[in-house]
C-alpha cells in the first residue's frame, strides 16, 4: 500500500501516524490526513509531522489506497457518507472505531469493501501499542497479515474474533487511561507522604516501568511477583490490606466490564440504526 489516508485527525490518529513515521513504516509524505472541518488542527499536524493534509475527501481517497477510519463512533455515518462515492476496488479500510463492526462499515459503504478492525491504544505514539485485530467478510488473509505487520511496527498485535474486540477495547484500548488514573492517585499519595511532585513522579514512573518489565521478562504471575514484595507483617501488607478491604480488585474488574459493555452498546446501537434504515 503506497499511501495511507487517515479520516479523523484526533488523538488516536495522531498516535498512529506518529508511530508509523517513527517506525519508518510510512514516510510522512505518504500519509494523508483529514478531519471534519478543523483546518487549524490539520495545519498543526502538518507542521509537527510533515504529513499531507486536506479537507477534500475526494482527494484523500484518490491519493490513498489504505484508508484508516479514526473518527468517533457517533460521527462514522456522516464520515462514511462523505467518502463512499469515492471508494474503489483499490481501497482497504482499517477502522479503529470502538464498537462499530466491520459489517456495519461495509453496509454504510454500500460496497463489498475489505474492512479490518483494529483496536490499538495511544501508546502507539511511542510504538508500544497493544492492538487487537479482526477482519471483515471481504478482507483477505493477506490483507489481515499486511495490517498485522503494520501495527506490529507500533506495538504488539493479537488477531482475535471480532466478537472479542469489545473485551479488547475494555481491557487494552481504554487500558492506558486506567493506569494514568492510578498514577494520578499515586502522585497525590506521594504529595501526602511528603515527597515533592517531581520526585514522586520519578519514583512512580520507574516503579511502573520496572513492574511492567518484571511481568514481561520473568513471565511470573502477578500474584507471585506481588508476594515477592510482600514481607509478612511488613509495609506492603499494610498497604495491600487497604486495597483488599476496599474492593480494589472488584472495582478494576467492574471498570473493564463497563468499558466492554459500552463497546457492545455502541455496536448494538449501530445495528439497530441499520435495521431501521433497511425497514
Ligand atoms: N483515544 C484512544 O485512546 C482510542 C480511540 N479509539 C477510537 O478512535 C476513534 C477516534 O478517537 P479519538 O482519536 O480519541 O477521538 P478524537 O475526537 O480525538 O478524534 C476524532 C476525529 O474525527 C474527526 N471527525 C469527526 N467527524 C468527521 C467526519 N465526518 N469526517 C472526517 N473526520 C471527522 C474529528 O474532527 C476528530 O479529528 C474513536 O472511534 C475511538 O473509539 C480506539 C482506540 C483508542
Ligand atoms: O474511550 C473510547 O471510547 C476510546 C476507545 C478505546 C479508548 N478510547
Amino acid at each position: 500500500m503506497k499511501n495511507i489516508g487517515i479520516i479523523g485527525a484526533g488523538s488516536m490518529a495522531e498516535a498512529m501516524l506518529s508511530g508509523f513515521i517513527q517506525g519508518e513504516v510510512y514516510d510522512a509524505q505518504h500519509i494523508y490526513v483529514t478531519n471534519k472541518s478543523n483546518a487549524e488542527r490539520l495545519n498543526d499536524l502538518q507542521r509537527q509531522y510533515g504529513v499531507n493534509i486536506s479537507l477534500n475527501k475526494k482527494e484523500i481517497l484518490e491519493k490513498a489506497d489504505l484508508i484508516f477510519l479514526a473518527m468517533k463512533p457517533k460521527d462514522v455515518k456522516e464520515a462514511i457518507h462523505s467518502i463512499k462515492r469515492y471508494v474503489t476496488e483499490k481501497h482497504l479500510f482499517i477502522s479503529v472505531l470502538a464498537g462499530v463492526s466491520t459489517s456495519v462499515i461495509e453496509e454504510m459503504l454500500e460496497k463489498k469493501v475489505p474492512v479490518i478492525r483494529a483496536m490499538p491504544n495511544t501508546s502507539a505514539s511511542i510504538r508500544l501499542s497493544a492492538t487487537g485485530m479482526a477482519k471483515g467478510a471481504y478482507a483477505t488473509d493477506e490483507q489481515l497479515t499486511f495490517a498485522k505487520n503494520l501495527f506490529k511496527a507500533i506495538g504488539t498485535v493479537e488477531i482475535v474474533e471480532e466478537e472479542q474486540l469489545d473485551a479488547v477495547t475494555g481491557l487494552a484500548g481504554s487500558g492506558p487511561a486506567y493506569i494514568y488514573y492510578l498514577v494520578e492517585a499515586m502522585e497525590l499519595a506521594g504529595k501526602e507522604v511528603g515527597l515533592d511532585e517531581e520526585t514522586a513522579r520519578s519514583f512512580i514512573i520507574q516503579t511502573l516501568y520496572g513492574a511492567s518489565e518484571m511481568l514481561k521478562q520473568t513471565k511470573k504471575d502477578a500474584s507471585v511477583l506481588r508476594k515477592e514484595v510482600t514481607s509478612p507483617g511488613g509495609t506492603t501488607e499494610a498497604g495491600i490490606h487497604v486495597l483488599k478491604t476496599n474492593g480494589f480488585k472488584e472495582m478494576m474488574i467492574e471498570c473493564v466490564k463497563q468499558a466492554q459493555a459500552r463497546s457492545k452498546e455502541l455496536k448494538h446501537s449501530f445495528n439497530e440504526m441499520l435495521l431501521k434504515e433497511r425497514a
